[in-house]
């Protein structure tokens, strides 16, 4: 007898490990701390990990079913321009807590650099983990 070896037989009741990814997503927005900041917009770049059960869509092959990333880009976009924050902390943390809430995300992994902000650094930005991953990636 053959017996698959899966995460739940290894570790019951383990959290989810699935994730949901976009990377290096370019949004244009009002954004920084100094005046001639607020009269131009500057490219943030977005990385993000979102905890999702993939195995409900990978068993029913509906986008319904998945957690959309093109959905979660289009808002990415739109909150960061609305938001137009001074403090990359402020925009992660109200990005975080608006994709959270729309989405049902238990978990999500955000950074938001800026890059040309330090001439000397590739880029510079923030990275923050806000939830908890749960058995089921639901929340
Ligand atoms: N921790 C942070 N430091 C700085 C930020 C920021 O958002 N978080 N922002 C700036 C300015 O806006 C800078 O990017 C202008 O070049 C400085 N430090």
């Amino acid at each position: 007898m053959r017996y698959s070896i899966t995460k739940e037989w290894k570790n019951p009741g383990a959290p989810l490990a699935d994730t949901v990814l976009i990377e290096g997503l370019v949004v244009e927005t009002v954004v920084g701390v100094y005046d001639w900041e607020r009269e131009v917009t500057q490219s943030l770049v977005i990385d993000l990990e979102m905890a999702w059960d993939n195995r409900v869509p990978g068993k029913t092959d509906e986008v319904a079913d998945a957690l959309d990333y093109a959905a979660v880009s289009t808002r990415v976009e739109s909150c960061l321009q609305t938001l137009r924050p001074k403090l990359l902390e402020y925009g992660a943390e109200v990005l975080a807590k608006t994709l959270q809430d729309e989405f049902g995300i238990s978990w999500l992994r955000l950074a938001i650099r800026k890059p040309g902000a330090v001439p000397a650094a590739k880029a510079v930005g923030v990275q923050i983990e806000r939830g908890e991953k749960t058995e089921t990636g639901a929340r």
